[in-house]
């Protein structure tokens, strides 16, 4: 494991006790309170370590402004530090995660996914086999609380199952733990959701593409990366058959 895989891995991991400490000590009852007190303790605990750690890298995260400075950097943290907020106001799901990746010149080199309620963290460390397909109806990973429509139309070309939970990290992940075979998504998502889940994907073997194909591109002028698809390579062609004949929300 490099020593930037093991810091995002850290990150990720030390950022989730601080979340799991904010929902415990919680007393209130209005959601959009604990969600906000979840973005900002997790983002300000990892603003302060990248800042003593890393004090010359860039940061690109979701909770923070983004700096023009990172578009001339060599390398830059990006990060979620709550995908899946929503899930995360509603004790006692674990379906929510940080996300920690490192972008150096031109691609991702480091990530790490962190499901603080589940106790594991998932990193990008090579030498991870892929899981083996065994047959079975294609299991689609979807979100919960807003399915793109689309997804339904994709579950009949494929004859598919969808498997909704929340959060673009923990989807990805379900891909990994071989739980789902692919969590395809369009219609608007940022760098932040991505990077680390894109980072640990690729790390064991799994294919990794925008929904048309092309390469998923980080540290971009505007964050806005709208779609994904991660998917076991054996149902790769028939996904791209398939999201070939159903109409997919405007990627603008
Ligand atoms: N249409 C959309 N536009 C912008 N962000 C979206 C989106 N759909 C999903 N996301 C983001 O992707 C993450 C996973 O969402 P979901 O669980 O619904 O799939 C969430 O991140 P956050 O929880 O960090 O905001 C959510 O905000
Ligand atoms: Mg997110």
């Amino acid at each position: 494991m490099t020593a930037d895989i093991q810091m995002a891995r850290e990150l990720a991991t030390g950022a989730g006790e601080v979340l799991l400490q904010v929902r415990q000590s919680w007393k209130g009852s209005d959601p959009k309170e604990l969600k906000n007190l979840g973005d900002r303790g997790a983002q300000e605990w990892l603003a302060a370590e990248l800042a003593r750690r890393v004090p010359g890298d860039a940061v690109l995260s979701e909770e923070a402004e983004d700096g023009r400075a990172r578009l001339t950097a060599d390398r830059v943290w990006i990060i979620d530090p709550l995908d899946g907020t929503r899930e995360f106001s509603e004790p006692p799901r674990d379906d929510w995660a940080v996300h920690v990746a490192l972008w150096e010149q031109g691609d991702l080199t480091a990530g790490a996914v962190a499901r603080p309620a589940a106790e594991v963290t998932y990193d990008s460390s090579p030498g991870h086999e892929l899981w083996t397909r065994s047959e079975r109806p294609i299991r689609l990973a979807v979100s919960r609380s807003r399915p793109p429509a689309f997804l339904h139309a994709l579950q009949e070309v494929l004859g598919a199952e969808l498997v909704p939970m929340g959060s673009a990290g923990v989807k990805t992940l379900s891909v990994v733990t071989g739980e789902c075979d692919a969590y395809v998504h369009a219609g608007g998502q940022y760098e932040w959701d991505s990077a680390a889940p894109v980072a640990v994907a690729r790390s064991r073997g799994l294919t990794v593409t925008r929904v048309d194909g092309s390469p998923m591109e980080y540290n971009r002028e505007s964050p806005w990366l709208p779609d994904l698809m991660v998917a076991h390579p054996d149902v790769v062609p028939a996904l791209t058959e398939a999201l070939q004949q159903v109409d997919l929300p405007d990627s603008p």
